[in-house]
């Protein structure tokens, strides 16, 4: 099938660099949320990010024009009513998402493909909430969405081979790697990464060292990027322990109990890089 209307439900960080991606790959792109100063602030990263585009070269500032002027902003579901694709990136939680998928199946044409980028959360329970599970999948992108390769694709039970096809034909049209997995609680990025972010959590939690010294260690150490705490930082807190809570509950194993100094500064509103604190300090 053919998708060329697409509209992105949720502006936060995943949901606007998924705009960005998709515009950029020559889609419409209806980017929404449920607050017109969200999707600005979705709409603000995208521009930034274009122009440092620009600055280095990479894009002309036509290009950018026209990648731009693919996006639409809307905090109006029933604006979807002509999209081909469909992909939530709403908050890690269930209910939020079948909330916006039984939406989204009502006012979506009958052949739109409604995809979710949740990072843990079964797609088949996701499916079950519409009228389409043979259409619904896991499209699960990796932060942040402009640089990083790959797309987790997650069939769900219903989810047949042409909406598989689909999707791995977008995420290769978007410049994309997809790699296919099947649907089980944090699918295989997060079934790995979280548990090495959480025990990190733990080192500071009984004190084993200071946070610049875990991150230290797993940068020299292992040469990964960003170390353990700035990743989480960076992920987002409350994503990481939602994620860590779908793993305890989905998987029912007590190695996957979150850290109750991560619930500690998700109570607290430290959600890392995003409210401007979490294990670092962020102007
Ligand atoms: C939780 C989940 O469900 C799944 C996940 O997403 S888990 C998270 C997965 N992501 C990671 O593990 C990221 C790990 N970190 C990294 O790979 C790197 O630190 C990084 C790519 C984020 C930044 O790289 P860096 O070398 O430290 O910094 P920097 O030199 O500023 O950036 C490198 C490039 O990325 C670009 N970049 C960095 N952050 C960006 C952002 N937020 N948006 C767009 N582009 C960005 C920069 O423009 C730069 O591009 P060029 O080299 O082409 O000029
Ligand atoms: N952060 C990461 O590294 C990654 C996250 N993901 C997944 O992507 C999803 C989004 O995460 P992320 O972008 O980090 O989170 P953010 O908190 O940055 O963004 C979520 C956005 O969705 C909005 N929203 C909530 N409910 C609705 C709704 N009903 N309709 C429209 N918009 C809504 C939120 O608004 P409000 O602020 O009001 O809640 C917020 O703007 C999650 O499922 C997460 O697990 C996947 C890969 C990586």
């Amino acid at each position: 099938m053919t998708i060329e209307r697409v509209i992105v439900v949720g502006a936060g960080q995943m949901g606007s660099g998924i705009a960005q991606v998709a515009a950029g790959a020559g889609l419409h792109v209806i980017l929404n949320d449920i607050k017109p100063e969200f999707v600005e602030k979705g709409f603000t990263a995208i521009k930034k990010n274009l122009s440092r585009d620009v600055e280095k070269g990479r894009k002309s500032k036509e290009q950018m024009d026209e990648i731009i002027s693919r996006i639409t902003l809307s905090t109006d579901l029933t604006n979807a009513r002509d999209v081909d694709f469909a992909l939530e990136a709403v908050i890690e939680n269930i209910e939020m998402k079948s909330d916006v998928f039984r939406k989204l199946d009502e006012i979506t044409p009958p052949h739109a493909i409604l995809a979710s980028n949740t990072s843990s959360l079964p797609i088949t329970e996701i499916a079950a909430v519409t009228k389409r599970p043979d259409k619904v999948i896991g499209m699960h992108f990796m932060n942040p969405v402009p640089v990083m390769q790959l797309i987790e694709v997650i069939r769900g039970l219903a989810t047949t081979a042409e909406t598989y096809k689909a999707v791995e034909d977008l995420s290769k049209r978007m410049g994309k790697t997809p790699v296919e997995v099947n649907d089980f609680p944090g699918f295989v990025s997060n079934r790995v990464l979280m548990p090495m972010i959480n025990e990190a959590i733990y080192c500071i939690y009984e004190g084993v060292a200071a946070p610049e010294a875990v991150d230290e260690v797993m940068k020299l150490g292992m040469n990964h990027p960003m170390g353990p705490l700035t990743l989480a930082d960076f992920i987002g807190l409350d994503t990481c322990l939602y994620i860590m809570e779908v793993l305890h509950d989905g998987l029912g194993d007590s190695k996957y109990r979150p850290c109750p100094l991560l619930r500690k500064y998700v109570k607290a509103g430290w959600l890392g890089r995003k409210s401007g604190r979490g294990f670092y300090i962020y102007e």
